[in-house]
């Protein structure tokens, strides 16, 4: 207001000064420069305001500036105080953790079902809340301690309410694994995966990770991956097995270690979640794919280890353990005694791949809790894959399952000896009950502080939200509310450089050292071609393997003994065999999974919802302003790293349609060779195309095919005629296909044009594409069509090359001709 008299005394004296030169007197002057003195520097002054442009409004937006800065100002201090509660909650979380123990070991007991109780079992494990006490002969027992016992009648939300403290320090930036350990048929994918109507502890772990990340105050990039280990080899779950021989295989699995201990699997693809419902869909097609088989003590046996990895990374908080970190929900497969399953051929072999690895991960526990210099973690794959989410200030939950039943008491006892090897690790020798009770008194002490932090944080947070809604009051628009919170959050979220975005990308294989990258033999061995190039915009591009093929008319393998396999490595060579043995024996009918269909889960006050909100995380109210300036460099480390997941279950959908991959659909082993038939005029153009414009046969016929898909442009997935587009730049046009997020009501571009050879054939490099790498190879069949010798025996690969109609010990490849068809 004051300004505003100043400006009109301004304006009245300047006024006088050029009309009356008389005036012009040095205390005139003095007056003059007194009100310039007074007048506010930042403001720009109108210098001949007239009485008519000083009213009402101009006090009004005098109000408005004064209190949108207080707000910010207060803004700013809430955020401050939310930032340093939740670095106080991380910290008094931590300190209630390692109280805990870092590994924790829980022991569920199954029920009896009505079916099996005929009247004469009796069950021979009693429990209280940490103990479990076993019956044995002569009315003698056996007792073992576990820091929780859940009883025969406990329920799913008892188990997760256990387990869900390490979700929270996963958000603190902790890597943690949970897995079910346990005699086959004692309900670990019950405990894990759940049913229809009591989900397990997968689904709400998910589901309480990101409502603790919509709760918190940061912006998070969370992706969302899942392989099996099955007989040694790994297998990414969310790139199903191609159906026939002709059909490009997925890139093999490997694992890779970084100088700093983290561990990486290259090729496993990594799928950005915004939400819960986008997380449970790509389980659920995951489930469809792992590798289950009757067994004489479990009608739907998991024949493997089923591991879910949820990675989440956030940039620029302080008080996160560290940048990126992730999580392994591990169903591990059932130890099982030969005797007692009478597994043979392909059962006994899955059987003893899945005892090896367990009795790998008991040696690496034991290691650790030996403190030896030296733990054994090369020894099977599955140790290698969870390194760094093993011991350290990894936070581990066994949960072992056992039965209650009396033929099964020495699975029992085996199984209760190793987890109790487990629980060493952190107790080290049994406490006294004196320094029992004195933890249980700090525990909950800790846990007062953290209920009252928490309590702080929600009020906070409240008050934030209140803030905001004034602010965009105020301001009118939430984007201008967003520009003026910038400022102040430009202290917590620091751009995204390109330097940055680099290292983002970068495999970890470049961070390695000379000596521990692969050599250009093991890469020819392995089938890979790596290549380190810089984008167009300068940013260095990650390294990329593609499958380089080998024609073949016939390859002979030597045949080798399951004897002779002591290892996981050599089990993959065995399994290598039986893939190519093309026995089609029902020993061999290991299923594609428990089913989980759409309708395969309820969650309580959880529907899920066709169109979930698109980057939920990003739109609480109150925190926007805060995430939005993240969620834009979230974005583009998006573009970059992770595929987008509506497009990938698309594709996955109509992979599984066109592929025929029904309901608990049967693995096969013996693909058919391709009949051979004319050629359309749609491939021989196709031909013609491909030789003068593209190298990828499948883009050439989709190119071909075009007129089909014309309708592609109005799907909204291409912003123009798909003819004009592909000319332009054929190859961006296929990545653009499978970046933009597709309708679920519209038919895939896919679908419609090449059918099922096209999809099939895309696969390899969809995948590549969609793992979000820059520059993208194409599957040409210049290059060739099938893996090499070397490739077959290295493992993965080698389940799916099966063909029929081979003689015995040889594999018949197709000719290059056949396979263009
Ligand atoms: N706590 C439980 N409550 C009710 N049913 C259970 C429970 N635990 C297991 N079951 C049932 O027992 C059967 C076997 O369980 P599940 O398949 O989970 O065993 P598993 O340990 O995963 O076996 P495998 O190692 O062979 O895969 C299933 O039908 C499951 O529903």
């Amino acid at each position: 207001m004051d300004s505003r008299k100043s400006v009109r005394n301004l304006a009245e004296s300047l006024h006088s000064l050029l009309g009356i030169k008389a005036n012009l007197t040095s205390n005139w002057i003095k007056s003059v420069c007194d009100i310039i003195k007074t007048l506010p520097s930042e403001k720009s002054v109108d210098m001949q305001p007239t009485n008519s442009d000083i009213n009402d409004d101009d006090n009004e937006d005098d109000d408005d500036c004064s209190a949108i800065s207080k707000i910010k100002d207060e803004l700013t201090v809430l955020t401050n105080h939310i930032n340093q509660l939740n670095i106080k909650r991380r910290q008094i979380l931590n300190e209630f953790l390692d109280l805990k123990g870092n590994i924790r070991v829980f022991c569920r007991i199954r029920p009896i079902t009505s079916g099996e109780n005929c009247g004469h079992l009796r069950p021979v494990v009693a429990s209280d809340s940490n103990k479990v006490v076993l019956k044995l002969m002569n009315s003698k027992s056996k007792s073992y301690n576990f820091d929780k016992v859940l009883h025969p009648g406990s329920s799913q939300d008892e188990v997760f309410t256990e387990v869900e403290p390490i979700i929270k320090s996963v958000l603190d930036g902790y890597n943690a694994c949970i897995f079910a350990y346990g005699q086959t048929g004692t309900g670990k994918t019950f405990t894990m995966e759940g049913d229809e109507d009591t989900p397990g502890i997968v689904p709400r772990a998910m589901e309480a990770l990101f409502k603790q990340a919509v709760d918190s105050n940061r912006a998070f990039l969370i992706s969302f991956s899942m392989l099996e280990i099955y007989m040694g080899n790994l297998k990414d779950l969310l790139v199903p097995k191609p159906t026939k021989a002709t059909y490009p295989m997925p890139p093999c699995l490997s694992i890779q270690t970084d100088p700093t201990g983290g561990v990486e699997i290259d090729n496993l693809v990594a799928i950005k979640v915004n939400d819960f419902n986008q997380a449970l869909r790509l389980y659920r097609l995951g489930c469809r794919f792992r590798s289950t088989a009757s067994t004489n003590s479990n009608l739907t046996s998991s024949r493997s280890h089923c591991m879910i990895r949820v990675a989440i990374t956030c940039f620029n908080a302080p008080e996160r353990r560290r940048e990126t970190n992730k999580i392994w929900l591990v169903d591990l497969g059932g130890s099982e005694r030969v005797l007692k399953t009478k597994a043979w051929g392909k059962r006994l072999n899955e059987g003893k791949a899945i005892n090896l690895s367990l009795s790998a991960l008991g040696d690496v526990i034991s290691a650790l809790q030996r403190k030896r210099h030296h733990i054994p973690y090369r020894n099977s794959k599955l140790t290698q894959v969870l390194k760094d989410s093993l011991g350290n200030d990894s936070k581990t939950i066994m949960l072992v399952h056992v039965s209650p039943k009396e033929e099964d008491l020495c699975e029992t006892i085996c199984s209760l000896n190793f987890a109790t090897r487990v629980k060493g690790v952190h107790l080290g020798n049994d406490e006294t009950i004196e320094a029992k009770e004195k933890k249980e008194v700090a525990m909950a002490n800790l846990q007062q502080k953290m209920k009252h932090i928490e309590d702080e944080w929600l009020l906070a947070r409240s008050d934030i939200e209140i803030l905001n809604k004034k602010l965009e009051n105020l301001t009118g628009t939430s984007t201008s509310s967003e520009e003026q919170m910038g400022a102040y959050h430009s202290s917590i979220e620091e751009p995204l450089t390109k330097s940055r975005i680099a290292d983002i990308t970068a495999s970890p294989l470049s961070k390695l050292p000379r000596f521990m990258r692969p050599t250009i033999c093991s890469r020819r061995k392995s089938g890979t071609r790596y290549q380190t190039s810089e984008g167009r915009d300068g940013t260095v591009l990650a390294r990329r393997r593609r499958p380089t093929f080998h024609r073949a008319e016939s390859v002979s393998f030597p045949v080798k003994h399951h004897s002779e396999n002591n290892s996981d490595h050599s089990f993959s060579r065995s399994s290598c065999l039986a893939g190519l043995n093309m026995k089609d024996s029902t020993d061999d009918a290991t299923e594609y999974s428990q089913d989980t269909t759409e309708t395969g889960f309820k969650f309580n006050g959880l529907q899920e919802q066709e169109r979930a909100p698109r980057n939920l995380i990003s739109q609480k109210p109150g925190i926007s302003h805060i995430q939005k300036n993240s969620s834009r460099q979230m974005n583009k480390i998006n573009r970059v790293k992770f595929s987008k997941i509506d497009s990938w279950l698309h594709l996955q959908k109509s992979e599984s349609t066109l592929s025929g991959c029904t309901q608990r659909k049967k693995r096969v082993l013996a693909v058919p060779i391709p009949e051979k038939k004319h050629k359309s005029t749609v491939e021989s153009k196709a031909d013609n195309f491909f030789d003068e414009n593209v190298h990828d046969y499948a883009y050439a016929k989709q190119v071909v095919n075009h007129d089909e898909i014309n309708d592609l442009a109005t799907t909204g997935a291409v912003g123009k005629p798909i003819s004009e587009a592909v000319m332009e730049n054929p190859l961006k046009m296929l990545k653009d296909l499978f970046n933009e997020d597709s309708r679920s009501d519209v038919t895939s571009p896919l679908q419609t044009t090449g059918g099922e050879t096209m999809v099939q054939k895309l696969q390899l490099s969809v995948g590549d594409i969609l793992a979000g790498d820059n520059e993208y190879d194409t599957f040409s069949p210049q290059d060739g069509c099938f893996p090499s010798l070397e490739e077959c025996e290295d493992g993965n690969r080698v389940n799916d090359m099966s063909t029929t109609k081979a003689p015995e010990g040889k594999i018949l490849f197709p000719a290059k001709d056949q396979w263009a068809q």
